[in-house]
């Protein structure tokens, strides 16, 4: 941990005017270690006190309760619940809440928007690093990558084989898109140049100026159900999409069609994708995320073959994840001195 310790220690011991002066900025708790651009950014603003939970693994919560008290502000990952219990404990001080994600399903937005605390998150950063993961993860699952290099590996490789490994090509299919913002068009887009014959999608309500670009076509929750070869999950997890990939869904799939799902787990209901995966009226799932995470490795899902799990790394890239903290930290700084942020959540 870096910064404030040592400065309130040199208060206490009378040292300084710049310490002293440092000690009445406003002070904010970083609940994990953030990639470095974002910590330079808080640090070389010389605008507030930091105290860094420096560790790449979560804070305990009795710890955040605890450090979050009387602070200003506090930049958040995905990991952190941010609800009544720990906005109490934070007490009235708390002005910004920057999370680094764009997800903010984590976020009670009724609690933070009564205590009239601003919110940041961490939007059209990370949208080429996830479309890019989403094809990617296609691809594996639609082509049986990781049942092809197991096999490869140990010893199932004979000879060559008219049938074996199949799999299901993007050229002439239809993609569905589940969600349409601003990284389904960017899966969309990167899926394009495959020959993919049709786009549709669906959302609460059609979204023409981002649909035109990859001319897809509205249609009902049963229709992309129905017409899709490949499914991509992109929506956000709501009340109302809550574990809406459900056996009603998967029941009018094709027994052709590969599920993929980069958004967050909750939109699943996991239960019913096993069934339909092991039964066979579906091909294939490719699931970056998971309820819970990380997935217990005894999961059901892990001893199908045709599900392929990846451990939450849709915008893991270095340059994207330094982006999403710097960003975090600017969204952060602009709210505590009361400046329009760079990326505001509407509550
Ligand atoms: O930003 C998010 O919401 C993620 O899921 C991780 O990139």
């Amino acid at each position: 941990m870096w910064c404030s310790r040592a400065a309130v220690r040199q208060v206490a011991l009378g040292l300084g005017a710049t310490q002293r002066a440092m000690a009445t900025l406003p002070r904010v708790y970083v609940s994990r270690k953030v990639p470095p651009q974002g910590l330079e950014i808080l640090r070389k603003s010389a605008q507030v006190q930091i105290e860094l939970w420096d560790s790449d693994d979560p804070v305990p919560r009795q710890e955040l309760l605890k450090k979050v008290k009387g602070c200003d502000g506090l930049l958040c990952v995905l990991t952190e619940k941010i609800d009544a219990e720990l906005l109490n404990a934070a007490g009235p001080k708390l002005k910004v809440v920057s999370t680094m994600s764009v997800g903010f399903d984590h976020l009670s937005l009724d609690e933070l928007k009564k205590r009239g605390i601003r919110v940041g998150y961490t939007p059209e950063v990370l949208t080429d690093a996830v479309a890019e993961l989403t094809v990617a993860l296609l691809l594996t699952t639609s082509r049986r990558l990781i049942e092809a290099t197991h096999e490869a590996k140990t010893g199932g490789w004979g000879t060559w084989r008219t049938l074996w490994l199949c799999g299901y090509e993007l050229a002439n299919s239809t993609v569905g898109i589940f969600g349409l913002g601003r990284i389904g068009v960017a899966i969309a887009e990167r899926l394009k140049p495959f020959k993919v014959n049709k786009f549709i999608y669906t959302d609460v309500a059609p979204r023409p100026e981002l649909a035109e670009a990859i001319q897809a076509e509205y249609v009902s929750m049963d229709e992309l159900a129905r017409r899709s070869d490949f499914l991509a999950v992109c929506c956000a997890l709501t009340p109302d999409t809550q574990g809406i990939c459900n056996k009603n869904l998967f029941s009018k799939m094709k027994n052709t069609s590969i599920f993929i799902n980069t958004s967050r787990g909750g939109v699943v209901n996991q239960e019913d994708l096993y069934e339909a995966l092991s039964s066979g009226q579906i091909a294939g799932a490719g699931l970056d995320v998971t309820t819970p995470e990380p997935l217990p490795t005894s999961h059901l899902l892990f001893s199908l073959k045709n599900c392929v799990i990846l451990p939450h790394i849709a915008s893991a890239s270095y340059t994207t994840r330094n982006d999403m903290s710097a960003l975090a930290a600017n969204n952060l700084l602009a709210g505590l001195r009361g400046e329009p942020m760079p990326k505001e959540l509407q509550l």
